[in-house]
């Protein structure tokens, strides 16, 4: 049992986290048919591209900040009752655009929602603004030119998420040197639908601390001496990687490999409903399916803790919650 291990998550769509319950009220609310993309309660898709189309359905029935703020309260709650203490929400302004919501509202409204939560539980969040690769680079760059001039205390890092296939990582260069210089994190989806090359592109032109999924640099020995030789750390998704196909199943997820080449790797959910999994789920096949010790499992989260896009101080402070309680004096 994991439930007991305090938890952070690094990986996770906001909008992928919508559970199909509440996307099917905020449909009936806009009076939005939801038939083509959840059926008996479950999101249809099939492959990566139809995940993405299923991705955009979903996202298209929370209209305003106050349905934004009701999606991140609602998961943070859910994550803080597993006992998870940190969390970072990857936010894609763009598919609040999509349906007429301005991004400072779409961002302010998950800020409200993320400030509730940790009023009620002191779950600490913070939002990653993602560049959407399958708009193309004039999209991601202008993407990253409103995150750099953002200013916004929940806001410290900036990704590229979507189409891993499309394009190559030089073309989007210009967004991650305009982030860079305007002090965000950074991370990139890199080697989860691409091979090794994508990583060792990431690593070469990005130059991120961390890199989404990264998986796949398992095809190349000398790129994961390189990952932990550089200290990368892997935001490392297993349950989506087997709902997406990238590996056929536990036994053949390379999340152990990564571990024992001393790459730094964490656990995360990416989209969760989607992927039948959770934060929780994700703990426990870590420990039941891959056969992680809890020491393990903790140095994970940790890890993740050491990753995370927060002031110095905030960082203590979470570190500091990790720490064994003290013995009790007789
Ligand atoms: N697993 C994933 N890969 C790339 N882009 C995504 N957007 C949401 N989930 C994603
Ligand atoms: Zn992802």
């Amino acid at each position: 049992m994991t439930l007991h291990l305090k938890k952070a998550e690094l990986h996770c769509h906001i909008e992928g986290a919508a559970p199909p319950s509440l996307a099917l009220t905020q449909a009936e609310k806009y009076g939005i048919d939801t038939d083509g993309f959840i059926r008996e309660g479950v999101y249809v898709w099939n492959d990566f591209t139809s995940f993405i189309a299923c991705y955009d359905a979903v996202a298209s029935v929370f209209r305003t900040a106050e349905d934004y703020a009701l999606l991140a309260e609602t998961y943070l709650m859910d994550l803080a009752a597993a006992n998870t203490i940190y969390s970072e929400l990857f936010i894609s302004p763009d598919h609040g655009e999509a349906v007429g919501l301005p991004a400072l509202d779409y961002i302010e409204g998950l800020a409200a929602g993320i400030r509730l939560a940790k009023e009620k539980t002191g779950i600490e969040c913070r939002m990653i603004i993602v560049g959407e690769r399958h708009l193309g680079p004039e999209n991601v760059v202008s993407r990253a030119k409103f995150a750099a001039k953002l200013d916004h205390p929940l806001v410290t890092g900036f990704n590229m998420a979507g189409e891993e296939r499309m394009g190559r990582v030089a073309d989007y260069a210009p967004a991650f040197d305009i982030v860079r210089e305007a002090g965000l994190g950074i991370t990139i989806h890199a080697g989860e639908l691409c091979g090794a090359f994508s990583v060792a592109d990431a690593l070469e032109i990005v130059r991120p601390t961390r890199i989404g999924h990264g998986v796949r640099a398992i095809e190349e020995p000398d790129l994961v001496k390189r990952l932990a030789d550089l200290g990368t750390v892997l935001e490392v998704c297993p349950g989506s990687n087997i709902a997406l196909k990238v590996f056929p199943d536990y036994d053949s997820h390379p999340l152990r490999e990564f571990v024992n080449a001393g790459v730094r790797v964490t656990l995360n959910s990416d989209d969760p409903p989607f992927f039948h999994t959770s934060l929780a789920q994700e703990y426990e096949t870590a420990s039941r399916a891959m056969g992680f010790t809890d020491e393990e499992i903790n140095a994970m989260t940790r890890t993740a803790i050491e990753a995370a896009f927060v002031d110095e101080e905030t960082r203590k402070v979470l570190l500091a919650q990790l720490e064994p309680a003290p013995m009790a004096r007789e």
